[in-house]
């Protein structure tokens, strides 16, 4: 057998459904879903795997870069479509850490599906001979048989919450407070601005996870975040580290809080949007915090692009469970030796930004790796994926989890700042880990 990357791409109709994609989700009579990237029910699904690369260490990025690029250069492609996301893509999640004993990964999947702008399209991949259309059916019978036979799974059932031991993982609620305590010692001495410190906890389930069902539930209550999943790793994250399209290259900065469950007692009668408003975007402390991570994405977009762009005022973005202070920010991409940066060489420039890391960036990983005793793993790496033009999307992991048959490991963090408060940051985790808790069927 050759080991010549093939795929062939068709078109398979128009779905726009709300839930699109997001309703291929459960059906148990097909092989599990492995790889997942929705946003408003539009994205990509990846079913079986071709080929894989793995690393760690300092050079992941640049090392699956090469890999992807070798892969893709010799090989034969048909792709009527020729559209960001069609012919060959890579599925990828990396280590948040240059240390991380994560192994960061590239995943090929032997079927893709892909919908965007109500476009339905399939791309069948091989390491051998060029797939044919009708073997592109065949796996589409395999795989994802609904959309063939328009028999969707139903929207997610409000099923009985599942009691289950949700148990500090690294540090202890008490030591993890301390961390932060000793993170504002930190900052006062004027080692760092802000670090971002994050911890991890461990939910002991009675039955083995069904990682499609989370993902399910995910992508129907967050449309706004991109619903991963690389591996046993799932989320749905708010926070869109680059997405490359052609030329324009889009980021999504978040920094800033609030959690939404006990608003209604703070804001006594006053208006949702224009309470989150008064407490995010009015006060100088969340303001501070947020520029400082637009101002490091800007900085490290600038050898890339001629033109950045910034909302001059930040929104308030409304998840279900908390609002954010954010910004979106637009850059036109620049040619370097005619050639235009690939979304993961771009990754590799910006990671790890002021919103999982700190500032200034170096000394807030050391005090990050001091204070956490945690390997973040894949939390707050980034995930996403990417074509063989470089067009890719790119989330930081955030609002995730490992799952291991009835066990799941959820990581969340907080922005630190000289203000912080131990309790309030304590808090503010429970709410960044409830997306997954619900999802898991788990009330906490
Ligand atoms: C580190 C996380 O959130 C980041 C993204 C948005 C807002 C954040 C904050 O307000 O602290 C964090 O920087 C997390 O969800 O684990």
């Amino acid at each position: 057998m050759s080991s010549t990357l093939t795929s062939i791409t068709v078109p398979l109709g128009q779905d726009a459904s709300e839930d699109g994609l997001a309703a291929l989700l459960t059906r148990s009579d097909s092989p599990e879903v492995g790889l997942s990237w929705i946003r408003r029910g539009s994205g990509l699904l990846g079913f079986g795997e071709v080929a894989r690369f793995e690393a760690t260490g300092p050079d992941r990025f640049m090392l699956a870069e090469q890999w992807w690029r070798s892969l893709t250069l010799g090989s034969a492609v048909t792709d009527p479509l020729a559209l960001p996301g069609t012919g060959p893509v890579a599925f990828g999640s990396f280590a948040f850490s240059k240390t991380s004993a994560f192994a960061s990964r590239l995943v090929v999947p032997e079927l893709i599906i892909g919908l965007r702008d109500g476009l339905l399209w399939g791309t069948l991949l091989s390491l051998g001979e060029q797939p044919t259309e009708q073997e592109l059916h065949d796996a589409v019978q395999l795989f994802a048989p609904a959309l063939l036979s328009g028999a969707r799974a139903a929207a997610p059932e409000a099923t009985a919450a599942v009691v289950a031991d949700v148990k500090p993982g690294s540090l202890s609620e008490e030591a993890w407070m301390r961390a932060v305590a000793l993170g504002v010692e930190r900052i006062r001495s004027g080692e760092v601005e802000k670090i971002v410190l994050a911890r991890d906890v461990v939910a002991e389930l009675p039955a083995p996870v069904s990682a499609p069902e989370v993902l399910r539930r995910l992508a129907c209550r967050y449309r706004e975040c991109w619903t991963y999943r690389v591996d046993d790793f799932v989320g749905a994250t708010p926070e869109m580290l680059i997405q490359v399209m052609g030329r324009t290259a889009q980021a999504r900065v978040l920094a800033g809080t609030l959690d939404r469950r006990d608003a209604a007692e703070k804001r006594d009668g006053e208006d949702e949007l224009a309470f989150a408003e008064r407490v995010l975007a009015g006060s100088a402390k969340q303001r501070h915090e947020h520029q400082i991570a637009i101002d490091s994405l800007v900085t490290a977009l600038e050898p890339f692009s001629d033109a950045t762009d910034a909302h001059e005022e930040p929104f308030i973005l409304e998840l279900p469970n908390v609002w954010h202070l954010a910004s979106d920010v637009k850059a036109e991409l620049l040619d370097a030796e005619g050639h235009l940066p690939s979304s993961l060489a771009l990754v590799n420039a910006l990671h790890p930004t002021a919103a999982v890391c700190g500032t200034p960036t170096l000394p807030a990983g050391v005090i990050i790796r001091e204070l956490e005793a945690l390997d973040r793993g894949p939390y707050a790496g980034p995930v996403g994926w990417l074509d063989a033009a470089g067009n890719g999307e790119w989330g930081i992991a955030l609002r995730g989890g490992l799952l291991e048959e009835s066990r799941a490991r959820l990581f969340a963090g907080c922005g630190v700042v000289e203000g912080s408060v131990p309790e309030v940051e304590l808090a503010e985790t429970w709410a960044k880990f409830r997306p997954m808790l619900e999802a898991l069927n788990i009330t906490a």
